[in-house]
């Protein structure tokens, strides 16, 4: 269920005046889940069952492979040279600035390692599926 980021939260609180708005808001689905607005944060959740065996598997047959010991996905890049290796890197990384979901890697020379978890749910996310898709596309 999507919900409101904190800022938000404050915001809309900070502009609500009117008693109106307020009887309005507290019967909103904010109050019906005892939840007060500054508690409320995106809650990332790890993939089920169902959906692991449905999303990894095109990202397995495209070679990533599952980390021992941790509920991560890893995969190695090799590229023509340093500069081609680089503008990978630099793609990729304004694609996590913009989703906010990070990367862990390893570059030397032509090769980047990279290790994919949300740290926000201490495993694999949805997030990371969707990473490691567009990372291929970049990749290709
Ligand atoms: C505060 C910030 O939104 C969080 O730390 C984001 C940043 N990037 C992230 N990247 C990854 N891989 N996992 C996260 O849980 C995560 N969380």
């Amino acid at each position: 269920m999507l919900v409101a980021s904190t800022s938000h939260m404050r915001y809309f609180l900070s502009r609500v005046k009117s008693p109106i708005a307020n009887e309005v808001w507290s019967k909103t689905c904010f109050a019906s889940i005892h939840c007060t607005p500054v508690q409320f944060k995106k809650i990332i959740m790890k993939l089920t069952e169902e959906q692991r065996a449905s999303l990894l598997n095109p990202l397995k047959a495209a070679g990533w492979t599952m980390v021992e010991n941790r509920d991560a996905i890893y995969k190695e890049f090799l590229f023509k040279d340093f500069n081609e290796a680089f503008g990978f890197m630099s793609r990729v990384a304004l694609q996590a600035e913009k989703s906010n979901h990070h990367p862990e890697w390893f570059n030397v020379y032509n090769k980047v390692q990279i290790t994919l978890s949300t740290h926000d749910c201490g495993g694999l996310s949805d997030r990371d599926i969707k990473l490691a898709t567009f990372i291929d596309k970049v990749a290709a």
